[in-house]
């Protein structure tokens, strides 16, 4: 997804902490193998989740859409001791990928996997005290995820949503459907009042919410 200019994206590339080895191993396999590579967050988001996480220092952390396992290991890099993360695929292929992945980043001991639909196991994981989650999923449902997490995540916890700023349309003249969801989860964020919000314009748009 080529959202910034590619000199701009190389200087930041450059610019921030290298990619770790495992990561730049999965980002090249993802290329290989994948149907739609370029769903992984990549070097530089990863880099801001990774960062974020180390910030936050998460006991509990929650991805929605997992893919091939890039972001679940940035975001586990900010883990604290004996802290876990539970990520949601519904894709039973990426199975495989996933568990041989979070083996080579020497995180599997510390993430929960479970296969199937966000929703319903959003709704039966018995933690309800998150202190970190990445939306990353389905788009449709990006309103209702934040409207389950929210009510398990700890005060001051943050909730991350990708592709917020969808290629520039939400705030162009576009009026297809996804635009019009982004829009009406942007405008719903923006006027909620339990959250704090900032819309990072890193790659496709990041919303990163602070519960208040
Ligand atoms: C954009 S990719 C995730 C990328 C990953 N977070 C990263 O940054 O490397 C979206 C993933 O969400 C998964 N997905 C789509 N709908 C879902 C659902 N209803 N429940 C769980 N996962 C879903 C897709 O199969 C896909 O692997």
């Amino acid at each position: 997804m080529e959202i910034l200019d590619p000199q701009l994206q190389a200087y930041l590339d450059t610019h921030c902490d290298p990619e770790p080895e495992a990561l730049r191993e999965i980002n090249r396999e993802t290329y290989l193998k994948q149907l739609k590579p370029n769903m992984l967050s990549g070097h530089y988001q990863g880099r801001l989740l990774s960062m974020l996480s180390k910030i936050v220092q998460p006991k509990l952390i929650l991805e929605v859409g997992a893919f091939t396992g890039y972001a679940t290991i940035c975001l586990a890099e900010g883990l604290a001791e004996g802290g876990k993360v539970h990520t949601i695929e519904v894709n039973r292929e990426q199975e495989e990928t996933l568990r041989k992945n979070y083996q080579l980043a020497g995180v599997d001991d510390r993430i929960e996997l479970h296969i199937g639909d966000a929703q319903q196991i959003i709704f039966a994981i018995p933690e309800n005290n998150f202190d970190l989650s990445f939306i990353d999923a389905d788009k449709k449902s990006n309103l209702t995820y934040f409207e389950l997490i929210i009510n398990k995540t700890k005060p001051g916890g943050l909730i991350i949503i990708d592709n917020v700023l969808w290629k520039g349309k939400v705030y162009g003249e576009a009026k297809d459907v996804d635009t019009q969801l982004f829009r009406k989860l942007n405008d719903q964020i923006a006027v909620n009042t339990q959250v704090e919000k900032l819309i990072l314009p890193v790659r496709d748009g990041v919303l990163v919410i602070r519960k208040k």
